[in-house]
C-alpha cells in the first residue's frame, strides 16, 4: 500500500480508555467497516495498557486495519511503531524532533506532526511531515492537557501557505460541527469521542464523510 493511497479525511483515533465501556476492538472494527480513512492508536491515561498487553492490543488493531486496508498509525511511541511495523507515527511538539523521527522511521512510513502555528507547520514540513494535525479546534474533554480551543483560523493560514500539505483538524469535532473545518481547508478531521461514543458508530462515520463532501473547502 503506497503511503499516499488515501487522504486522511475521516481519521479515527482510539485508545482503550476512549471506548466508553464498549469493546475497543469492536468499536474499531465498526468504524473500519463504515469506511474510516486512517486509524491512530493513542493509548494514554490512567489505565493505559503497557508492555506485552499494549503490544498485543496494537497487533490486534494492526490486523484489523490490514483487513480493511486502512493505514494504521501509532501515537507518540516510535519504538512501538517500529516493533509492529505500523504504517506510521503521529508526534506532537513535546515528542522527539520530527527530523530525527523521520530518519529512524524511514521515508516510506507516514509521519504526522501536531502544529499550532504557521511557524510550527513550516518546521514540520521541513522535517519531513506527511501531514499536520491542528487543534484543538473546539472544546474537548478527551485530552487532559489540551490547549484552549483555537477555532479554524490557523488551519486556514497554514492552508494558504502550504496548499498541498494535508491538514487534519482535531478536537471536539463531530459530524454536526465539522463543516467549518472543511471550509477552512482541512483535508481531514481527526475524531475520538464523536465516533467512539456514538450510539451508532457507522452512522457517525458516514455523517462525517457526508459533511466532507458537502464542505466548500475540500
Ligand atoms: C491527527 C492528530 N493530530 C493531533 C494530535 C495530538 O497530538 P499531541 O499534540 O502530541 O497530543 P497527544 O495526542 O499525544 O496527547 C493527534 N494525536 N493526532
Ligand atoms: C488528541 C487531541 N489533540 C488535540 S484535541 C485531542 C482530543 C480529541 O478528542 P475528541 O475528538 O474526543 O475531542
Ligand atoms: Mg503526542
Amino acid at each position: 500500500m503506497s503511503k499516499f493511497s488515501r487522504v486522511p479525511a475521516v481519521y479515527f483515533i482510539l485508545g482503550t480508555g476512549n471506548a466508553g465501556g464498549k469493546d475497543p476492538l469492536a468499536v474499531l472494527e465498526a468504524a473500519l467497516k463504515a469506511g474510516i480513512d486512517y486509524f491512530q492508536l493513542r493509548e494514554k491515561g490512567q489505565n493505559a495498557l503497557e508492555g506485552a498487553e499494549l503490544l498485543k492490543f496494537a497487533l490486534d488493531c494492526k490486523e484489523l486495519c490490514r483487513r480493511y486496508e486502512t493505514p494504521f498509525l501509532i501515537n507518540d511511541d516510535l519504538e512501538l511503531a517500529r516493533a509492529i511495523d505500523a504504517d506510521g507515527l503521529h508526534i506532537g511538539q513535546d515528542d522527539a524532533p520530527a527530523s530525527m523521527v523521520r530518519k529512524i522511521l524511514g521515508a516510506e512510513k507516514l509521519l504526522g506532526v501536531s502544529v499550532h502555528s504557521l511557524a510550527e507547520a513550516k518546521h514540520a514540513v521541513e522535517s519531513g511531515a506527511d501531514y499536520v494535525g491542528m487543534g484543538p479546534v473546539f472544546q474537548t474533554s478527551t485530552k487532559a492537557d489540551a490547549k484552549a480551543p483555537a477555532g479554524v483560523a490557523g488551519i486556514q493560514q497554514v492552508k494558504d501557505a502550504y496548499p498541498k500539505l494535508p491538514i487534519v483538524g482535531i478536537g471536539g469535532i463531530g459530524s454536526e460541527n465539522a463543516e467549518s473545518v472543511w471550509k477552512a481547508g482541512a483535508a481531514g478531521v481527526a475524531v475520538i469521542s464523536a465516533i467512539a461514543h456514538a450510539e451508532d458508530v457507522a452512522a457517525e462515520v458516514t455523517a462525517l464523510r457526508a459533511s466532507a463532501l458537502d464542505g466548500v473547502g475540500k
